[in-house]
């Protein structure tokens, strides 16, 4: 069988796993490609030492590789969005098989992407953009393709669930986790979007578009990361038995979908609220199977060089009719799925009000949440820290919308009694 050849572009923690993982493990993947599957040029600002590059043309100019008429498959592991979409839509301009990791590039650009490469009949694979190495796009593009999907919950940042698993397990500080991460290679370039949840929020927006059959809509995502977590409350919720995981939700309602990422409290039995250091999970709600959940390593070089190669192969196995299955996993989008507002979302809610201790401050609290039909599931009244005269009061409510829960936070904060901010985390049992 003819070889397929295959362009590199970026030579970072992805690129060097993928190089290396495709060197070590060659036989195999040549006999499962059913054919020769070669790195055949590298496009690099700098050599990595990590990479043994003898015999492989070399190019500080990335688009020196697109324009190499021998290259195939042209692999984006430069991240960000501006050089590397100008490569990617050049690759298909030039005819070629796209495979990326980047998340960011999909998650905002994709619709423009994905037409541009159907209309010229190449594919543009992005396995690795979502939950690093677990093949969670191939299971709801291909395994779950029979079901209606009604919603999904995942962790779906490494760094992120780094961060809280050492913040929960060791009481490590966060700066000195995230700091780790990143050497680790988990981290985004900007660690910002680690922290501040876009990260997720792009990888959210691809799974929704793939579970519902809606174009990518990044820019409706309502995100919050998890720069504002503290011990407090993560030891508060273990009390109540739950653990907070930072979660992407997407939900299909009667009344449209919800796309959201945020800390979350979860019941600590569910298999996902034990998902921790750099693992994801992602669990999927098909009406056919039920709850599915797919697990593993997030982040990573070789973790997610696995899922790089995976598109690699997949494609080199389809090279002479590629296409197969479409970029979003519906032939036919909608278009009449609105997504919801932040307002308009009902979810179940961990409240910390600190009061002054006085006699009847419970039941005041208790009134005022009533008033915005706002009922408690659960409420602990905590000893004043040594060093306040504030009491905490930590309340489990039942599910309300939103924006009556903005209405009972702005009127509890309007109480005499209370002089801090209220601290919310949304709070899902995850059962169906
Ligand atoms: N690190 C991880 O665990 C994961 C990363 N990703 C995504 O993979 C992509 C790459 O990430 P990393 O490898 O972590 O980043 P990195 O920063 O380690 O590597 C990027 C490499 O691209 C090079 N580069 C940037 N612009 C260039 C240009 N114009 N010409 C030549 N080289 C250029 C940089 O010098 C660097 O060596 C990003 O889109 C990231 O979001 C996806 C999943 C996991
Ligand atoms: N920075 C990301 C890398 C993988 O997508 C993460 O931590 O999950
Ligand atoms: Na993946």
């Amino acid at each position: 069988m003819k070889p397929v050849n295959v362009g590199i572009c970026g030579l970072g923690t992805v690129g060097a796993g993928t190089f290396n993982v495709l060197k070590r493990n060659i036989d195999d993947i040549d006999r499962r490609a059913g054919r020769p599957v070669r790195i055949t040029h590298v496009g690099a600002r700098r050599d990595n030492p990590d990479c043994d590059l003898e015999g492989i043309q070399v190019s500080r100019d990335i688009f020196e590789v697109v324009k190499d008429p021998d290259v195939h498959i042209i692999v984006e592991l430069i991240g960000g969005t501006t050089v590397s979409k100008e490569l990617v839509l050049a690759a298909i301009k030039a005819g070629k098989d796209v495979v990326t990791a980047n998340k960011a590039l999909i998650a905002e650009f994709g619709n423009e992407i994905f037409a541009a490469a159907e209309q010229k009949g190449v594919v543009v694979a992005y396995e690795a953009a979502v939950a690093g190495g677990i093949p969670i796009i191939k299971a709801i593009r291909e395994g779950l393709v029979a079901n209606q999907i009604s919603g999904l919950a995942g962790i779906i940042n490494g760094t992120g669930n780094y961060i809280l698993s050492e913040m929960r397990e060791k009481g490590r500080a966060f700066d000195d986790v995230l700091a780790e991460a990143q050497a680790l290679g988990y981290a985004e370039a900007d660690p910002t979007f680690d922290v501040a949840g876009t990260d997720a929020a792009h990888k959210l927006t691809i799974l929704a578009a793939n579970a519902f059959g809606i174009p990518l809509q990044f820019d409706k995502v309502y995100t919050e990361g998890i720069a504002e977590m503290t011990q407090e409350d993560v030891q508060y919720a273990d009390e109540l038995g739950y653990r907070i995981k930072h979660l992407g939700i997407a939900r299909r309602t009667d009344h449209g979908v919800e796309m959201r990422v945020h800390p979350t409290l979860i019941p600590n039995k569910r298999l996902i609220a034990n998902v921790d250091g750099v693992m994801n999970a992602v669990l999927v709600f098909g009406d056919a199977v039920g709850p599915t959940m797919y697990y593993g390593q997030g982040a990573g070089a070789e973790a997610t060089a696995s899922a790089v190669i995976a598109d690699i192969v997949d494609i080199a196995r389809d090279i002479d009719s590629p296409g197969l299955v479409p970029h979003l996993g519906f032939s036919v989008e909608t278009k009449d799925l609105n997504v919801l507002t932040s307002e308009e979302i009902t979810t179940a809610y961990y409240l910390r009000i600190s009061v002054k201790d006085e006699v009847g401050q419970m039941a005041r609290i208790a009134d005022t949440l009533s008033q915005f039909g706002i009922n408690m599931e659960a409420i602990i009244q905590k000893e004043a820290p040594d060093d306040t005269p504030l009491v905490p009061l930590i309340l489990l409510t039942q599910p309300v919308s939103e924006k009556a829960m903005n209405s009972a936070i702005t009127a509890i904060e309007s109480l005499p009694s209370v002089t801090e901010r209220v601290v919310r985390i949304r709070l899902e049992r995850l059962d169906s």
